[in-house]
Formats: structure tokens, C-alpha cells, sequence
């Protein structure tokens, strides 16, 4: 459905601001009927690249297909194919749910019991059934976005590009507009493509693709990117990161990720996480603060395959910022 070739955008400079490349020489295909994440710290490109799939930026080189249509010369053809849901809520909260959809269907020339019939079907996706006649602006978070996703399947789209449309919903309304999303794609065969922070998000999806520095990093199914980490990782909180970080390397031989304040060791030194624990704990104890063994999750490969990345010299920086979700993560993992 989505065939990206060789794409690169770059955002001129501007007097002291340098040119930054935000998209570099990136490829990527994702498949009809497939549920697609694309998450990358912040910076990565993911919103250049949402923004050149929706037709909204030209980048500088590459090539996109929407269902074949090339995205530059015939953007009318590949547009209609999709339909956006953005990261701002494009819903007139001051409306019901149902004027905001008669107005939408208008502007797509819809009208009468053509649009009822659409309207019908779009909210069948949703949980918005006994709110129709109720303002936007006085549903919840999670309602509101299901106005937002209403309002794009009632032109039918074969694609659906959505831009972290869960930040900021509670897990539940999280775990409701994920749910919608993905009985569209099995009834409808419909491909949807999203980008998430939410690394809870993306284990039930087909496909992970994770981005850094602009570039494409890695694109699987989630099983098969948790299989990238085979033993346990032993994440270490301390005071002195960049201190007990040089030690670990030093006197254990460890390869250490520093993220955020915490470190992380996801290939131990033997294999044997808990006896690396025990021997962290026995040298180092005044320095650190806390310290677990634990499986590796998705949220792991992902800080291993950008910590790999940017040790490779494809980034730039040996540090990777603790994400902004992990706040909601924790939320989630609390609920
Ligand atoms: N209008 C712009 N002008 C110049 N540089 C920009 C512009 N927009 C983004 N950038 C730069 O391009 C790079 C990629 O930014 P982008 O917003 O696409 O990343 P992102 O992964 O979506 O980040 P976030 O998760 O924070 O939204 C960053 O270095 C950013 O500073």
C-alpha cells in the first residue's frame, strides 16, 4: 500500500540555524491490510515523514507510492485512498458529533441518506453510539479522537495514517481506539500506519518500524524484533551514570546503555544476568540505587537497536533521552 524509495527531506537553513536533514535516504514498504507503528525518539523524522505521507511536505529526493499512485505526480489519486487522523484534534469541539460529520461528508459532496448510510458505518467502529447529538467539546478525551477516526473512514479510505492519536488518552481510551483500529484493518482489510511512542501499543501491531536520526533502524513484527534480545537485561539506577557507567565498562567488560539517569546492560557479560547483578551489587553497592534483572520488552530492543545505531557513528549522540511516554507507560503499567 505504502511504498517509500530512497526518500530524504532536508529543512534549508536559516541564517545561524544550519540545514538539518530530517529523513535520510530512507525505504520503507508497508503491505496492504497491515497495522503498521512507526516510533523514534524525539527528532527521529516521524512527523517529516507522517507529514510528506499525507501530502503535506515535498521532500527533497526519494520517491513515495500510495497504492501505486506516486505521491508527487499524482497526488490527487494517492490522497484519496488515505484518510488522517492528526496528532491536534481537527474536530469543532463547539458542534455535536453528528454536525461535525455532516459537515465533513459535505465537503466530500456526500449528503442526504447517502451520508446517513456513511455516518451509520463510520460510528459503527466506534463507542460513540448514545452521544451523537452531544457537543465534542463535552465527550471524553478517548470520544473525541473516535469523532476524529469517524470522521476519516466516511470517505472510506483504503489507508489510514494517524499521528500519535492516543497521546494523552488514559489506557483504557487508549486500549478502546487501539481495539477500533484493529478490527478495521481485519473487517476492512484496511492498512493502517501509525506513529506511537507507546511501546505497549505496538505489541499486538504486524509490524514495528523504528527510526532514529532521521533514519530507518529496523521494520518487523514485534515477535521478531523482541527476539533481537535473547537473555535478560539488568537495568541500573545510580546517581553517578556517566561514573558507574566508565567502571562497568572498564573492570566488567559490559556494553552499557546510559538512558536517561538509568544504565542498561541488555547483553551481559557470561549471559548470566543475575550473576552480573550479584557482582554489580558486590563492587559497586555505595553507587547504586537500585537495580533489576527483568525480560526484555519491546521498549528494550528499541533503546538497543538506536543505543547500536548512534554507536555505529549513524547518530551522533551516546546518549538516548529517557522517551516523553514513559510517564503513560508507567500510568499503563499501573492500571
Ligand atoms: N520546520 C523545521 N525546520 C527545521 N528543522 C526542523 C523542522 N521541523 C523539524 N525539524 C528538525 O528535523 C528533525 C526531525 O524532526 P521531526 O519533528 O520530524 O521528528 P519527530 O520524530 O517527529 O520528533 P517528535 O517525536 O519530537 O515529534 C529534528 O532535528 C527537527 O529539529
Amino acid at each position: 500500500m505504502i511504498r517509500i524509495e530512497a526518500l530524504t527531506h532536508v529543512y534549508p537553513g536559516r541564517r545561524r540555524q544550519p540545514s538539518r536533514v530530517a529523513v535520510s535516504d530512507l525505504t520503507l514498504s508497508v503491505p496492504d491490510g497491515t497495522f503498521t507503528i512507526l516510533s523514534g525518539p524525539n527528532g527521529s523524522g516521524k512527523s517529516t515523514l507522517f507529514r510528506i505521507l499525507c501530502g503535506l511536505s515535498v521532500p527533497s529526493r526519494g520517491r513515495v507510492l500510495i497504492g501505486g499512485h506516486d505521491l508527487l505526480r499524482d497526488p490527487a489519486a494517492a490522497r484519496a485512498l488515505m484518510g488522517v487522523v492528526f496528532q491536534n484534534p481537527a474536530v469543532d469541539k463547539h458542534l455535536s458529533v453528528t454536525e461535525n460529520l455532516s459537515i465533513h461528508g459535505a465537503l466530500y459532496g456526500l449528503s442526504g441518506a447517502a451520508l446517513r448510510a456513511r455516518m451509520d458505518e463510520a460510528l459503527a467502529w466506534t463507542d460513540l453510539d448514545g452521544r451523537l447529538s452531544d457537543r465534542v467539546d463535552t465527550l471524553s478525551g478517548g470520544l473525541a479522537r473516535q469523532v476524529e477516526l469517524a470522521k476519516c473512514l466516511l470517505t472510506r479510505p483504503r489507508l489510514l495514517l494517524l499521528d500519535e492519536p492516543t497521546t494523552g488518552l488514559d489506557p483504557a481510551s487508549r486500549r478502546a481506539f487501539l481495539d477500533a483500529l484493529g478490527r478495521l484493518r481485519r473487517a476492512l482489510g484496511m492498512t493502517v500506519l501509525m506513529t506511537s511512542h507507546i511501546f505497549s501499543e505496538a505489541e499486538t501491531v504486524d509490524r514495528v518500524a523504528i527510526m532514529a536520526d532521521g533514519q530507518l533502524l529496523a521494520h518487523d513484527t514485534p515477535q521478531a524484533l523482541r527476539a533481537r534480545l535473547t537473555g535478560d537485561v539488568v537495568v541500573i539506577e545510580t546517581d553517578r551514570p556517566d561514573a558507574l557507567a566508565a567502571r562497568l565498562r572498564g573492570d566488567l567488560g559490559a556494553g552499557v546503555i546510559r538512558h536517561g539517569d538509568d544504565l542498561r546492560v541488555d547483553e551481559v557479560p557470561g549471559g548470566d544476568a543475575v550473576a552480573f547483578l550479584e557482582r554489580v551489587l558486590a563492587d559497586y553497592r555505595p553507587e547504586v540505587r537500585g537495580i533489576t534483572v527483568k525480560q526484555p520488552t519491546l521498549e528494550d530492543v528499541f533503546i538497543h537497536v538506536t543505543a547500536e545505531a548512534r554507536a555505529a557513528g549513524r547518530g551522533g549522540v551516546s546518549e538516548i533521552p529517557r522517551g516523553p511516554t514513559s510517564a503513560e507507560e508507567q500510568q499503563e503499567s499501573a492500571a
